[in-house]
C-alpha cells in the first residue's frame, strides 16, 4: 500500500468492501474503473483500456471510464449483463475538501435491484428472490421486485418445490446463504440456474433473532405473525435477507417497501416447473416466446401492471371455489357487456405504469416526466369510475369502491408541474407558472431583464451610431457589448474595455452589470429553486405510495379480468362450472392456443369425462400426430384457466377443483441439465407417484418411450396400475401411449377406460379425423406418418415389409422378431437368413448343424462358405 497514490489507496479500501461488484469511482466528470473491474468492463461495455502509473510497485493500473452523465446506459448493460455496479461517488466538494475528497457508496445497482425503465420489460416483474433452507428439508421463498414495491413471501417443504417457486418468480438474481456457496454446484438443475446472478449473504445475517428484528423494524410490527407469517421461520429468515441486502445496497432508500404477502402454496394449484413448461404457460417450449403461449393468447391487458398481474393469475391458478367464482362473475359481466369493455380499454389505455412509476418517486429517482405521466394516468380514473358505477358482480364493486383518483394528487402535479417538462431536472423549466409567488416573481425579472438588454442594445445603438453595435452573452463574461475595429472611434467614453479581439473589442457599462446581476442572480435562483419545489412535490407524492400502490393494483385487476373477458367474448368460451366435486367433464373442448394460431385447419372439439370411478385413468392410443398430446393438452389447460377465474374454450364444462397438475409430456430435451432423457422421465414419473393426490390431474404422454420396448412397456403398465390402485395417489390420470398392450388393462382394472383417436384408412393413406373416440386403437399408422413426414419411399416400403413379418409372427427361436428380407411386398415364409439378435459362434454353429451336405451343389457349397465366412 505505501508506494500507492493517496487515490489510489481510498480506491483499494472502498473496493475491499464490494469485492464482487464493479466499482464506478467518480473522478471529476467520469466514473473511473480500475484494475480487474476496468478489464471486465471494457470488455463488456467495449470501451477502451488504457493504464496510468503508481499502482503497487510502480506497475501501470487498467483503467477504462465513462462520462458521469451519461453512465445510466453503461451501468444498464453491466447490469443486463449479469454484473453488479456499486457507485462511488465523492461526498464531498472538492473545492473545500483538505487532502482526498471524501467518497462512499452511495447505491448498488445489481441485476435483481433495477429501477431504471429502460432495463425492464414492462409486463414482466424483475425479481430478486432468497432461498434459504432450515431444519428438515423445509424451505423459506421470498422475493422482491424494487421497481414496483412487491414483496412475497412463503414455505415450502423439499428441494423441489422450492425450485418449483424459483421458476415461477423467474428471479433475475437469487440471494443466497454463503455456506450453500458449494452444494449449489451439485443441484443439477442447469437452465434453471442460468442466466441469474447469485450472490452469497453472510451465513449470519439468516440467525432468527436477527431476522426477525430487521422484519419488526422495516414493517414496523411487533412480530411477523402481523404480517401474515405465522409458522414462516424459513420465510421470515429469506424475506429478512432481502431487507438486509437492501440496506446495504440501497443504502437506506427502501421506504416503498410496506407490504410483505405471505402465501401458502396450498391456496393455490400447485404447478412443478417441468408442467409449467410443458404447458407452455408463459413461454413456448420450443422457442421460450410468449407468442404461442397460454399467456400469449390471454394477453389483452392494455397496462403493464395488468400485463403482470395476468401472468401471476397463470403461474397461480386458485384452488377456492369462491375465489374463482369471484372472478367468473366478474369476467361474465364484462363478457357480456362490450361497451363497458371498450370502455375500460380505453380507459386504461392512457395509464402508465403506476407500480413502476410509484417505485421511482418513492427511490426519490423519477424525473418531472414522471409525475406528469403519474398525473395523466389518474386523471383516467374518475371516467373509469363512472363506467363501473352500474356494476353488478362483487369484485367489480369492489373495485369501483376500492380505486381511488388521488384528486389531491393529480392536483397538485397538475399545478406544480408543467405539461411537458424537461428531462434534466437542475435547468429549470420544470415548475408552472401561478404554483409559487417568489418563483413567479423572479420569471418576471428575468424575462424583463431580457427585455431590458434589447432595449439597451437599440438604445446604444442610437447614441454611438454603430448600427452593427451587439450586445452578446458568454459565460466567462456574461453580458458585453461588442463593436468592430473599424468602429472603435464612435465609442462612449462611459465604456469599459474588456477583451481584444483579431477585428472586434468587448465592453462593459456600468448599466449593463447592474442588470446582468439581476438577470443571472434571477435565473441562478429559479433553477435552485425549482429543483426543490420538484423535490417537494415528488416528497408529497410519495407521501402517498401506499394509497398509490394500491390503486394500482386494483387497477391491474380490473384491467386481468376486462382482458379474459375479451378473450372469451371473442373465442366463444364457456363460464365453467366450479364445483368440490370428482367430476372433470368437458363437452367439446378446444385447444385454446392451437385453435387460435392453426388458422389453416379447422379445430375439431372433443369431449371428455374423468372422474375417481369409473373413469379414473383413460388410456388414449392412436397413431402419431393423430392429436393426443393436443389434447390432454387441452384438458390441463382447460382445468387451469377455469381454475384462474378464466372462461374455456368449451360448450360446457363442470370442473371439480384439482389441486395439482402433473404433466409428464414428450421428451423434452434437458442436456442442459446433464441427465439423460430417460433419467429425466423417470424422474418426473417418480415425483408423480410420490406427490400426486385423488384431486390431481396426471397427464402421461408416452411414458417409457425412452427405453427398449420391453422395458418400456413394462414401466407404462406398472404405472398405470399403481395410479389406478394406490388409493393415496389414484389421480385422474389421462395417459397416451404407443403400446397398444396397455389397452388390456381395460379388461382388469374396473376405473381403467380406453379411448383413441379416430383415422380413417383411405387407399393407404391415413386421415386424421381428430375425434376422440371409446375403445382402444387397432393400428398405429406409423409408417403412413412417416410417409406423410417425407420418408424415403424405399424406406416406407421395406418398414411395411418388416410389419408384415412382425404381424405374421415371424419369430426366431428366443421369441424375438425375426425380420427378413425378401421380394419387396411378399414377405419370405421359412427364411435361409438369420435373426439380426443372434450373435457370434452360435450363429455359425447353428447354420452348419443346419446344413445338408449330400444335397449341396459345388456352387450351393461356395456360396454358403462365403456367407458363413461374411458372419466371422
Ligand atoms: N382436435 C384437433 N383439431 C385440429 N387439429 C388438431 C387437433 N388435435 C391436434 N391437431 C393438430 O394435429 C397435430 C398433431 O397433434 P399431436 O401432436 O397432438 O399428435 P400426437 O398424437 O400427440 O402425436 P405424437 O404421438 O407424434 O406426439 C398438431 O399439429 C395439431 O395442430
Amino acid at each position: 500500500m505505501s508506494d500507492l497514490t493517496p487515490m489510489m489507496r481510498q480506491y483499494l479500501e472502498i473496493k475491499s468492501d464490494h469485492p464482487d461488484s464493479i466499482l464506478f469511482f467518480r473522478l471529476g466528470d467520469f466514473y473511473e474503473m480500475f484494475l480487474d473491474d476496468a478489464v471486465k468492463a471494457s470488455r463488456i461495455l467495449d470501451i477502451t483500456l488504457t493504464s496510468r502509473g503508481k499502482g503497487g510497485d510502480g506497475a501501470d493500473v487498467p483503467l477504462c471510464g465513462v462520462p458521469y452523465h451519461s453512465a445510466a446506459p453503461y451501468i444498464a448493460k453491466l447490469v443486463e449483463a449479469g454484473e453488479k455496479v456499486a457507485i462511488c461517488e465523492q461526498v464531498e466538494d472538492p473545492k473545500t475538501a483538505k487532502g482526498i475528497v471524501k467518497r462512499q457508496v452511495v447505491k448498488v445497482v445489481t441485476p435483481g435491484l433495477v429501477v431504471e425503465a429502460e432495463s425492464l420489460s414492462p409486463k414482466e416483474n424483475n425479481f430478486l428472490l432468497s432461498l434459504v433452507r432450515g431444519d428438515g428439508d423445509r424451505w423459506g421463498v421470498a422475493y422482491l421486485d424494487i421497481s414496483t414495491g412487491e414483496f412475497r413471501v412463503t414455505e415450502v417443504d423439499g428441494n423441489d418445490a422450492a425450485w418449483g417457486e424459483v421458476a415461477c418468480a423467474n428471479p433475475r438474481e437469487i440471494l443466497l446463504p454463503e455456506s450453500f456457496r458449494e452444494s449449489l454446484s451439485s443441484v443439477s438443475r442447469g437452465d434453471l440456474l442460468a442466466d441469474r446472478t447469485f450472490t452469497y449473504v453472510d451465513d449470519w445475517v439468516y440467525d432468527q433473532d436477527y431476522t426477525e428484528r430487521l422484519i419488526r423494524n422495516h414493517f414496523g410490527v411487533a412480530s411477523p405473525d402481523a404480517l401474515g407469517c405465522e409458522g414462516f421461520v424459513e420465510g421470515v429468515r429469506a424475506a429478512a435477507a432481502i431487507l438486509h441486502y437492501l440496506q446495504e445496497t440501497q443504502k437506506g432508500k427502501v421506504d416503498h417497501i410496506r407490504e410483505l404477502s405471505a402465501y401458502r402454496t396450498q391456496e393455490f394449484m400447485v404447478l412443478d416447473e417441468s408442467t409449467r413448461r410443458n404447458l407452455e404457460l408463459t413461454s413456448t417450449l420450443s422457442e421460450g416466446k410468449k407468442r404461442g403461449s397460454l399467456l400469449g393468447l390471454l394477453d389483452r391487458t392494455a397496462t403493464a401492471m395488468g400485463g403482470r398481474k395476468l401472468r401471476q393469475w397463470i403461474s397461480y391458478p386458485l384452488v377456492s371455489i369462491e375465489k374463482i367464482k369471484e372472478r367468473q362473475d366478474a369476467v361474465g359481466e364484462l363478457a357480456g357487456d362490450p361497451g363497458l369493455r371498450a370502455g375500460i380499454r380505453e380507459a386504461l389505455d392512457g395509464v402508465y405504469d403506476l407500480e413502476r412509476l410509484n417505485g421511482r418517486i418513492s427511490l426519490a429517482s423519477s424525473g418531472a416526466k414522471d409525475l406528469v405521466a403519474l398525473k395523466m394516468s389518474l386523471l383516467r380514473i374518475p371516467p373509469l369510475l363512472a363506467l363501473l358505477g352500474p356494476a353488478q358482480s362483487s369484485m367489480l364493486q369492489e373495485l369501483r369502491g376500492g380505486i381511488d383518483p388521488l384528486h389531491e394528487v393529480a392536483d397538485l402535479i397538475g399545478r406544480g408541474i408543467v405539461d411537458d417538462p424537461p428531462f434534466v431536472l437542475r435547468e429549470g423549466g420544470i415548475i408552472a407558472d401561478g404554483y409559487h409567488a417568489e418563483l413567479d416573481e423572479l420569471r418576471a425579472i428575468s424575462r424583463e431583464g431580457k427585455g431590458f438588454i434589447a432595449r439597451l442594445e437599440a438604445k446604444e445603438k442610437a447614441r454611438t451610431g454603430i448600427t452593427s453595435l451587439k450586445i452578446r452573452y458568454n459565460k466567462v463574461f456574461g453580458y458585453y457589448i461588442e463593436v468592430t475595429k473599424s468602429n472603435l472611434a464612435a465609442i462612449p467614453d462611459d465604456y469599459i474595455r474588456r477583451q481584444t479581439l483579431a477585428n472586434a473589442e468587448r465592453f462593459i457599462t456600468p448599466e449593463l452589470k447592474e442588470y446582468e446581476e439581476k438577470v443571472l442572480g434571477a435565473e441562478e435562483r429559479i433553477v435552485d429553486l425549482e429543483y426543490s419545489l420538484f423535490q417537494q412535490i415528488r416528497q408529497c407524492v410519495a407521501a402517498e405510495g401506499e394509497r398509490l400502490a394500491r390503486t394500482a393494483d386494483r387497477i391491474a385487476t380490473l384491467d386481468v379480468l376486462a382482458s379474459l373477458a375479451d378473450v372469451a367474448h371473442e373465442r366463444n368460451y364457456c363460464r365453467p362450472l366450479v364445483d368440490d366435486s370428482d367430476i372433470l367433464s368437458i363437452s367439446e373442448g378446444r385447444h385454446p392456443v392451437v385453435e387460435a394460431l392453426n388458422v389453416s385447419e379447422r379445430f375439431v372439439p372433443n369431449d371428455l369425462l374423468l372422474d375417481n370411478n369409473e373413469h379414473q385413468v383413460v388410456i388414449i392410443t392412436g397413431p402419431n400426430m393423430a392429436g393426443k398430446s393436443t389434447f390432454m393438452r387441452q384438458v390441463a389447460l382447460i382445468v387451469l384457466m377455469a381454475q384462474l377465474g378464466s372462461f374455456v374454450p368449451a360448450t360446457e364444462a363442470r370442473i371439480g377443483v384439482v389441486d395439482r397438475i402433473f404433466t409428464r409430456v414428450g421428451a423434452s430435451d434437458n442436456l442442459a441439465r446433464g441427465q439423460s432423457t430417460f433419467m429425466v422421465e423417470m424422474m418426473e414419473t417418480a415425483a408423480i407417484l410420490r406427490n400426486a393426490t385423488p384431486k390431481s390431474l396426471v397427464v402421461l404422454d408416452e411414458i417409457g418411450r425412452g427405453t427398449s420396448t420391453f422395458d418400456g412397456v413394462s414401466i407404462a403398465w406398472a404405472v398405470a396400475e399403481y395410479l389406478h390402485d394406490t388409493d393415496r395417489c389414484a389421480a385422474k390420470t389421462l395417459f397416451a401411449t404407443h403400446y397398444h398392450e396397455l389397452t388390456e388393462l381395460a379388461v382388469t382394472r374396473s376405473k381403467i377406460k380406453n379411448c383413441n383417436v379416430a383415422v380413417k384408412e383411405w387407399n393407404d393413406q391415413v386421415i386424421f379425423l381428430r375425434k376422440i373416440v371409446e375403445g382402444g386403437a387397432s393400428h398405429s399408422y406409423g409408417i403412413q406418418v412417416g410417409r406423410l413426414a417425407g420418408l424415403p419411399a424405399e424406406v416406407v416400403e421395406r418398414a411395411k415389409e418388416i410389419l408384415h413379418n412382425l404381424e405374421t409372427g415371424e419369430y426366431a427361436e428366443g421369441g424375438v422378431p425375426r425380420i427378413a428380407k425378401g421380394k419387396r411386398g411378399v414377405a419370405p415364409k421359412a427364411s435361409p437368413q438369420l435373426s439380426l439378435f443372434e450373435q457370434g459362434e452360435d450363429l455359425l454353429r447353428k447354420r452348419l448343424s443346419g446344413l445338408n451336405i449330400s444335397s449341396l451343389t459345388p456352387l450351393e457349397a461356395l456360396n454358403i462358405l462365403d456367407e458363413l465366412k461374411r458372419m466371422v
